[in-house]
């Protein structure tokens, strides 16, 4: 029974619409991407997900990143490329993640909400947030061939 109410909240998530959400990719040279930890109070805390966070009424998506890593990190994105898009219905929202890539910042990243992160070659944070699972693979291929 629990799991059909669960089901049903998540389809009916489904027909809402998506949330945006900003998402940044940090690549150095060699590869190495950052990933941040979800704070505690936050749905899914403790799972390790791509800096980001969600656009605001009237502000792009690359504002929206740039803010976020500001908030987050103290870092100025200065330049980053779309990459791909992906939705995903969790129970508690349907969100629609636009994730860029960036070569181009400025700043050391700083936990300035308590998170955790780490520069990662082969990404092996654990758990990482269910949409953002897939990506690896996907970066993997554009990162190691
Ligand atoms: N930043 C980020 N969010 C992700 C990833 N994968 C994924 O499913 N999400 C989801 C989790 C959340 O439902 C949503 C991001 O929203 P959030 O709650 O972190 O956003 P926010 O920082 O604006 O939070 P708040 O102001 O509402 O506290 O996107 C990812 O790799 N990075």
């Amino acid at each position: 029974m629990a799991d059909e109410v669960a089901n049903t909240m998540a389809n009916e998530m489904a027909n809402t619409a998506p949330i945006d959400v900003a998402v940044g990719i940090l690549m150095q040279a060699n590869g190495d991407v950052l990933l941040g930890q979800r704070p505690a109070g936050k749905p899914y805390a403790g799972y390790w997900e791509f800096p980001g966070g969600k656009v605001e009424a009237g502000e792009s998506i690359f504002a929206a990143l740039q803010r976020e890593f500001v908030e987050e990190l103290g870092i100025e994105v200065r330049s980053a490329e779309p990459w791909c898009c992906v939705d995903y219905a969790y129970p508690h929202a349907h969100v629609r993640l636009h994730f860029y890539i960036s070569h181009d910042w400025r700043g050391e990243p700083q936990s300035l909400e308590g998170q955790a992160f780490a520069w990662q070659g082969s990404v092996e944070c654990t758990p990482l947030l269910p949409a953002t699972i897939p990506l690896i693979a996907w970066l993997d291929r554009m990162r190691f061939g």
